[in-house]
């Protein structure tokens, strides 16, 4: 301990950014432990991610401050998947927003707060600020991954997947007994954005019959005819389960929303009602459609990602006294281990079609609508 102390580290700040996931908490538990306990160091929240360090807003954390946020959803620093300090929005006088580079009082803010590194627990866009704010300022950074969409290259895998996972599992297994119950399709429409992790394993866990994934852009006509073929046997319902990335073969991805104040704007939605129709159009049998949302980032994370989440945490802060900046924890299984931000961002981890997850699943019987 005393050749990190001579590091001369004694305060350091945590943010959370993007969207939540569950076992954020755990992270930020962790590192609050780690860093007062063990070393005997500082924390400083920084709240509603990017934007507290714009608009100063931050909190002492001490290990009263995070006492049973273990099993909790959610963050308590609340986060933002809107504030970029390089693309930051302000509101005119005329009303209209305009974007500017207000990245300078990121190490502004630090400085005032004497906060010495900072912590960001992000997915790929907080992340990829990050690698930025280190890059132009030297702001002594060290990443945690995070998001439910489980599409970051770099670690095998993210916190909040698992949960998500047992949320979307629990929703299929929900919807087979009232599918089965009325000879109904029942479509559900799951997160992920262009990755199709979460379709595919709360599919195969599920049981569904149709998975479509972002990878596999497919032919409406092929998920029906696997449709039929279920009712010639006999199987009078049938389980879809859709991305809410998936497209149809030459087609585009289906757009929810534009966020207009956001550097990534397209918010994705609506593929689930778009092949539910077609389906009911196409077969004849009654078709329903469920958008499962944001329940899929809410609740008490899983043992898994409780304990996922509070390894990066210990070892976010291990990076920091050790001066590893620039780089972000991940999970090399057993191990956790660390990449430089630059290669963390840089690569989406999307499902590759010759894994044997998906070539079981065409095995046992699953469409792909391919
Ligand atoms: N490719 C990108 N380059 C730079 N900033 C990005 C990029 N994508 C997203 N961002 C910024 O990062 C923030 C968080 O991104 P988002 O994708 O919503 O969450 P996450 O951190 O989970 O990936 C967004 O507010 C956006 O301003
Ligand atoms: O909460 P919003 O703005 O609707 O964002 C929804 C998006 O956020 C996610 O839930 C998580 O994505 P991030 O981890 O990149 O934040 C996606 O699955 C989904 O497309
Ligand atoms: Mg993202």
């Amino acid at each position: 301990m005393s050749a990190r102390r001579r590091k001369g580290i004694k305060k350091i700040g945590i943010l959370t950014g993007g969207g939540d996931a569950p076992g954020i908490n755990a992270v930020i538990r962790a590192a609050v432990k780690v860093a007062v306990n063990h070393y005997g160091i500082r924390v400083i929240g920084i709240e509603q991610g990017f934007g507290g360090l714009i608009e100063d807003r931050t909190r002492k954390l001490t290990t009263k401050e995070v006492m049973g946020i273990l099993p909790r959803g959610g963050t308590i620093l609340g986060t933002t998947n809107r504030d970029n300090p390089f693309h930051y929005p302000i509101r005119l006088e005329s009303g209209e927003v305009e974007f500017r580079d207000v990245s300078i009082r990121v190490p502004e803010t630090l400085a005032k707060h004497a906060i010495e590194a900072l912590i960001v627990i992000g997915g790929d866009g907080s992340l990829k600020i990050a690698s930025q704010l280190w890059e132009k300022y030297a702001v002594p950074v060290v990443g945690v991954p995070k998001t439910i969409d489980n599409d970051l290259s770099a670690t095998d895998q993210t916190f909040g997947f698992d949960t998500a996972l047992k949320t979307a599992t629990e929703a299929i297994d929900k919807l087979h007994t009232t599918a089965e119950s009325h000879y109904r399709i029942m479509v559900l429409e799951v997160m992920g954005r262009y990755a199709g992790w979460i379709a595919l394993q709360a599919g195969l866990a599920g049981g569904a019959d149709v998975i479509l994934i972002p990878e596999i852009p497919f032919d409406i006509y092929k998920v029906c005819d696997k449709i039929k073929e279920r009712s010639a046997a006999g199987k009078q319902f049938s389980i879809v389960v859709v991305a809410e990335g998936a497209r149809a073969i030459g087609g585009e991805m289906v757009v929810k929303k534009v966020v207009e104040d956001s550097f990534e704007k397209i918010r994705l939605g609506g593929i689930g009602n778009v092949v539910g129709e077609q389906i009911e159009e196409i077969t004849g049998i009654e078709t329903r459609v469920t958008v499962l949302g944001h329940l899929q980032r809410g609740g008490s994370p899983t043992p898994f990602d409780r304990i996922l989440g509070s390894r990066f945490g210990a070892a976010a802060v291990n990076l920091v006294m050790e001066g590893r900046f620039g780089e972000m924890v991940c999970l090399r299984t057993p191990h956790i281990a660390s990449v430089p931000l630059v290669e963390a961002v840089g690569e989406m981890r999307r499902v590759p079609l010759g894994s044997d997850m998906v070539r079981m699943a065409r095995q046992i019987g699953v469409s792909f609508g391919n």
